[in-house]
Formats: structure tokens, C-alpha cells, sequence
């Protein structure tokens, strides 16, 4: 199996580095004339399906937004995934699981085994078990070709609190990185294990090259901006994926609106990196 490192690095090369959120939350429903129901969700998120998935490298669904509608909610996720790689894009599912390590087996047998109804191209999770709880993950990316993306240093103002938190010399954000750099270690063109860093930090003193891809929400709808990108990653943005759900989102429901919103996301952040 081809290592989703691998993968990705092909997927930037044809189609750039832009990852689309596909998040139907109630108000984008309501923006778009739907209801707040199973069928609106659907179609909500088909019609983004449809618009970006044939254009953009990688898109995101959130998990919560389709689990608020119980089993029918996720058998429109499933379609979701489905339909995304079946137009060529990459699927990352935000999920953000962590658990002890014998629950992590069951997230990776979800996410990761390409035989699940769930399964997926990579999936976020959450090391605040201890990296080591994470390690079921891990292995079934290596044996499915699969992608991991574990929370660093994330987007939102409550953040620092925990990743910040420093033993002796290190903070929890750099620990994850230094566990993250160490699976990297060797692979080209880039490891398939990456973490989150949103775009909204601010200046940070870690190192964000882990040989690996960095996911970066945080852009768009939350303030990240292009230059904001530039200034934190340096060079440890020829690998980052900065990612926008309601930005794009809201230029729905034409199907073309929201395409068009897609492609220029992508345009804007092509320079990076270079
Ligand atoms: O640090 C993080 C990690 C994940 N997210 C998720 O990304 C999107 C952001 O949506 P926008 O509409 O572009 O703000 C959402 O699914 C979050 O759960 C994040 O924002 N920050």
C-alpha cells in the first residue's frame, strides 16, 4: 500500500494544497433555505461534495455535524466519504479520537481499515492519553496506507492552556511534535503522520518541521490569514494544509459559487512553501 505521505505529496502536486471543511452546521442549513434535518444534511453535504471533491486535494468533514443526527446523520457521512474519493479527492476525518490503547484499536479498526464502512484516507486524533495510547493508530496507517493528524498547538484561544504547559524545557506541544518527528524519521517525500497547528497561534517558538504534513484550521473564519501562514511555518509550510469550512461554505448552495470559492482558496495559498 502506498504511504498516505505519499499519497498526499501526489495530491498537492495535481490539485494544491487547500483542504475544504465539510461542516454543515445548523446556521450554514438555515443560510443555505434548509431545514435543521437528515434530508437537509444530505443534501447540504453532496451539493459540497459535488462541488469541491473533483477540484480540491483533500477535503475534511467534521464528525460532530453528522453524528447530532444519530445513525442516519452517519450514513451520511459514509456517503460523503465515499463520494469525495470516489472524484479523486483525499478524505480526512475530523474526529479528533484518543483513547486508551485498546479503544484506539477500535478508532483505527473505524477510520483506518479500508474495509470499515467509516474508512478513511487519515484521520485527527487527540494525544492528551500519552502519544503511546496512540500507537494502534499508528500501525494501521503503516499497514493501510493510512494518514494520522494528532492535535499540537490548535486553533482556539483555550488552547495554550494545556499545549503551552511546559515539563523542565519542554511543552506539551513540542512533545507531540518531537513523537511526530520521530515516526517521520526517513520517509520521503513526507511522513504520513502530521499534526494540527492552526493558523491562529500567533509566533511560536517549537519547531514545526516533524517531516510530516501539518494540518492548519484556523484559516478563513477564524481570522488565519495567508501572511499569517508565511510568518509561523517558514519553511515547514512546503507541507501544510490550510484548511477553511465556513469560508467556503458559505458561498452555497450553487454548485458553482462554492466551487469557485474552493479554487480560490487553493490559488491563495499556492506560494507557499516555495
Ligand atoms: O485546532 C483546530 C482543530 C480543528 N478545527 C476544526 O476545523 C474546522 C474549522 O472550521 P472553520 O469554519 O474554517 O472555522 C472545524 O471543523 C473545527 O472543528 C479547528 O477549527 N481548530
Amino acid at each position: 500500500m502506498t504511504p498516505f505521505g505519499t499519497r498526499l505529496a501526489h495530491a498537492i502536486e495535481e490539485r494544491g494544497r487547500f483542504c475544504v471543511g465539510i461542516d454543515p452546521h445548523a446556521a450554514l442549513l438555515h443560510e443555505w433555505g434548509l431545514d435543521d434535518d437528515v434530508a437537509s444534511l444530505e443534501r447540504f453535504a453532496l451539493t459540497v461534495v459535488e462541488a469541491v471533491a473533483p477540484v480540491v486535494g483533500i477535503v475534511k468533514p467534521q464528525s460532530a455535524f453528522y453524528e447530532r443526527f444519530g445513525s442516519r446523520g452517519i450514513a451520511v457521512l459514509e456517503r460523503v466519504v465515499e463520494e469525495s474519493r470516489a472524484a479523486g479527492a483525499l478524505v480526512l476525518m475530523d474526529a479528533k479520537r484518543g483513547d486508551i490503547g485498546s479503544t484506539s484499536q477500535a478508532y483505527a479498526d473505524a477510520y483506518l481499515d479500508p474495509t470499515s464502512p467509516l474508512g478513511c484516507d487519515a484521520v485527527t486524533a487527540s494525544p492528551y492519553l500519552g502519544f503511546g495510547s496512540l500507537d494502534p493508530m499508528l500501525e494501521a496507517c503503516r499497514r493501510h496506507g493510512g494518514g494520522l493528524f494528532v492535535l499540537a498547538l490548535t486553533s482556539n484561544k483555550e488552547g495554550p492552556e494545556v499545549q503551552h504547559a511546559r515539563t523542565g524545557d519542554t511543552s506539551v506541544a513540542g512533545t507531540v511534535l518531537a513523537h511526530l518527528r520521530a515516526a517521520n524519521a526517513g520517509a520521503e517525500p513526507v511522513g504520513s503522520f502530521g499534526a494540527v497547528v492552526g493558523a491562529t497561534i500567533g509566533d511560536t517558538e517549537e519547531d514545526l518541521d516533524v517531516n510530516g504534513p501539518l494540518l492548519v484550521p484556523g484559516f478563513g473564519a477564524q481570522g488565519g490569514t495567508v501572511d499569517d501562514m508565511a510568518r509561523i511555518f517558514g519553511r515547514a509550510s512546503r507541507w501544510a494544509l490550510p484548511s477553511s469550512s465556513r469560508d467556503v461554505l458559505r458561498a452555497g448552495p450553487d454548485v458553482g459559487a462554492l466551487r469557485d470559492a474552493a479554487r480560490r482558496g487553493n490559488d491563495a495559498v499556492r506560494g507557499l512553501g516555495a
